[in-house]
């Protein structure tokens, strides 16, 4: 193409560019309008508040972000497409149309964008010319175009695939839909039925991925996911905020984003666990015990139920009784729902006796009278009393009569004696029964300062007594660090949907990490699903990577190592001798470079590095704050999961490992955190896989 042409054909793709920016606002003060006028069209209160609420998603879902492309690559079949011949198709956002419903955009979800991510030289699935486009701050700035017909094709030598990758990166994560690879679209357009779980090296894409695929299944699922809902489930709050705006950007507004703690939080977690104890109360026999504690309630009619009712008096004999408690209990139901069960099917026999006496169907107020008739919730106390979630861990945490009942063959007498707060002998002086850390028991449920593990076996109770709304979907982020009784409470609410898993084994950091995705998935409920791989890195560097990938054999997990698309970045390994002082001449010295600075240190590290930053007139931000005006993030280890900076200095490694047992695990993470530069500050010898 001579130099004339590319002016003229960029200058058609910017009067391209204004025109689809026009059309969106026109659709976007149509929408407006509509929104203003909705409650005067609607016929009463309930649709007037459906039709707003949706004229205001559908506003919201037509916001143009001038800083983002509205579409950001082309497609132009070849002549002999039997659907598409000779016509060409933008590709972006969201679909843009013009006054007549002619579209300027095609939505990057729409059937024939796939060609945009999937079609190659060898499959050119009909596009003769495939179009990539460059943007800088919102402005069309250059192309790049493949001619599969001919053969022609650039994959990951894209220069603007690799401008994007090598951005500087600046606040919160952004969305890679324009550049999304063809082992991640397999995965992103993967069917709402399957449920997929997808082990990645760090930085190859799995939190896109995710995000990604909940974007296109709410396209192609819109009302049934509405009902049902999406949900991101994510390690903590400085990820969430991390990664919030992505989905809007795509469009999606309403997606629910919440840590697994955040989802089983029905009591406040007001103490914390001794590590044995947490990963006892998080391992999976705890499921077992809590289900033989329930059953455990369920006793044996010893009576007849005898009811007055005015001059009448219903009798219901053992054999019946006996009859109705076997037929609810072999029907498997959530306790909850058991109880009211036998309630009605009581409430039944008494019914017919009613009705052969008196030869008439009585009301439904005598129904429910009979229901809550003393003889009859007397009966229902005894042989299926009410329970509460809290109340069953509860006496199970206090009743060693009744813990040993229910842990008989499934618990050691040494971790029944843990839950009770006893260590076991050979621990020495704390095994004198007192308890210092873990579950401060109060005499009833509320007065008891539960711990994160007691939360996760109260919500696996109310999972036994009632069973939970569950999501369309579910996207399950830094997934190997999930406990199995983590796994069963995301199981729960995704019984009758399906889910994406993404997570690397060697980032397991949790003392009850997964070793193995087949044991995690069968947790999940989802042990059919199948586990893909992702290889190709995005973020790190690849002097970095190998540098990391040092601590691979060490920490004993089978997974494929990463393979880094990127040949830029630096990394720089230096003994110091003042610690603190170093690390603020690196900040300084990281500041000259766009983009984000990142200072992570063990915990206990970082108060110091912060004040010494702030003495030294450099401000920092913390890692939950995404949009702050800071450059530099000061990130505790254990908070950085999953985030990402241009430039990050690591500060002694050793106090990184020496904090945790699984601490080459976490310093794993730490060191794959960096988008260009990575220095490793340290006085300590560096930990012996990396020395
Ligand atoms: N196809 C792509 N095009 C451009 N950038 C990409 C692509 N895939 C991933 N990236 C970028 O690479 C970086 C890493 O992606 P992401 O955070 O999703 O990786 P991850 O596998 O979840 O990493 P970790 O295991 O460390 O959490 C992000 O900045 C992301 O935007």
């Amino acid at each position: 193409m001579s130099l004339t042409e590319l002016d003229t054909d960029l200058r058609a793709e910017r009067a391209h560019l204004d025109a689809s920016r026009a059309a969106l606002r026109r659709m976007r003060e149509r929408a407006e309008a509509l929104f203003a006028t909705g409650d005067k069209v609607a016929g009463d209160a309930y649709t007037a508040e459906q039709l707003g609420r949706h004229m205001a998603r559908r506003v919201k879902e037509l916001a143009d972000d001038p800083t983002t492309p509205l579409f950001f690559g082309r497609l132009d079949f070849g002549d002999l497409d039997p659907d598409h011949a000779g016509r060409e198709y933008h590709v972006g956002r969201r679909h843009v149309t013009d006054d007549l419903g002619e579209p300027l955009v095609l939505d990057w979800r729409a059937p024939v964008s796939r060609s945009f991510y999937r079609a190659s030289a060898r499959d050119p699935q009909g596009v003769a010319v495939r179009r990539r486009f460059g943007f800088n701050a919102g402005v069309l700035t250059s192309f790049e175009d493949e001619h599969l017909d001919r053969g022609e094709e650039l994959g990951t030598a894209s220069r603007i695939l690799t401008a994007e990758i090598e951005r500087p990166r600046v606040g919160p994560m952004r969305d890679i839909v324009a550049t999304i690879q063809p082992e991640q679209d397999e995965l992103v357009r993967a069917d709402l039925a399957d449920s997929i779980c997808v082990q990645g090296a760090p930085g190859t894409g799995k939190t896109a991925v995710g995000l990604h695929r909940a974007a296109y299944l709410l396209y192609l699922h819109r009302e049934r996911l509405r009902r049902s809902g999406v949900l991101i489930v994510g390690p903590n709050r400085a990820f969430l905020s991390y990664i919030a705006a992505v989905l809007p950007a795509l469009g999606e507004v309403e997606v629910a984003q919440a840590t697994v703690e955040d989802l089983v939080e029905r009591v406040p977690v007001r103490a914390v666990d001794d590590p044995a104890v947490a990963t006892l109360k998080h391992d999976v026999r705890m499921a077992e015990l809590l289900r033989r504690a329930v059953e455990a309630h369920i006793g044996s009619p010893t009576e007849p139920i005898m009811v007055s009712d005015g001059s009448f008096r219903w009798r219901i004999g053992l054999d019946p009784l006996h009859r109705v408690v076997a037929e609810t209990r072999a029907e498997g139901l959530p306790y909850a729902t058991g109880r009211e069960r036998i309630r009605a099917r009581v409430v039944g026999l008494l019914q017919r006796q009613a009705e052969a006496r008196r030869a008439e169907s009585p009301s439904d107020a005598w129904l429910r009278r009979m229901g809550k008739a003393k003889p009859v919730t007397e009966f229902l106390d005894t042989v299926w009393p009410a329970l509460t979630p809290d109340g069953l861990l509860h006496r199970l945490l206090t009743d060693p009569d009744a813990l040993a009942t229910a842990a008989d063959g499934l618990l050691t007498a040494d971790e029944q004696g843990l839950l009770h707060g006893r260590a076991p002998e050979a621990d020495g002086p704390a095994g004198n029964g007192s308890r210092s850390v873990g579950t401060k028991l109060g005499r009833t449920p509320k007065a008891t300062r539960w711990t994160a593990a007691d939360a996760v076996l109260i919500d696996e109770a109310a999972g036994l007594l009632e069973r939970p709304a569950g999501f369309g979907h579910v996207v399950v982020d830094e997934a190997q660090d999930l406990s199995p009784m983590q796994c069963r409470a995301i199981a729960r609410r995704s019984e009758h949907g399906s889910i994406t898993l993404l997570g690397d084994l060697a980032q397991g950091t949790a003392p009850w990490a997964a070793r193995d995705w087949r044991e995690s998935l069968a947790h999940l409920g989802k042990p059919d699903a199948a586990v893909v791989p992702l290889s190709i890195g995005f973020r790190v560097p690849a002097a970095v990577v190998a540098f990391a990938n040092r601590l691979l054999p060490a920490l004993a997990v089978d997974v494929p190592p990463a393979e880094s698309l990127r040949r830029d970045g630096t990394l720089d390994v230096r003994t110091v001798e003042d610690l603190v002082a170093a690390t603020v001449t690196e900040v300084r010295a990281a500041l000259a470079h766009d983009g984000s600075v990142g200072v992570i240190a063990a915990d206990d590290t970082v108060d110091r590095i912060r004040g010494a930053l702030a003495d030294a007139g450099v401000p920092t931000a913390t890692a939950d704050d995404v949009e702050a005006a800071e450059r530099v993030t000061v990130v505790p280890a254990t908070l950085v999961k999953g985030l990402e900076y241009d430039h990050v200095v690591v500060v002694e490694p050793a106090a990184i490992v020496a904090a945790e047992p699984r601490g080459l695990h976490r310093l794993y993470v730490v060191l794959t955190r960096a988008v260009s530069r990575l220095a490793v500050l340290h006085h300590a010898p560096l930990p012996t896989p990396l020395g």
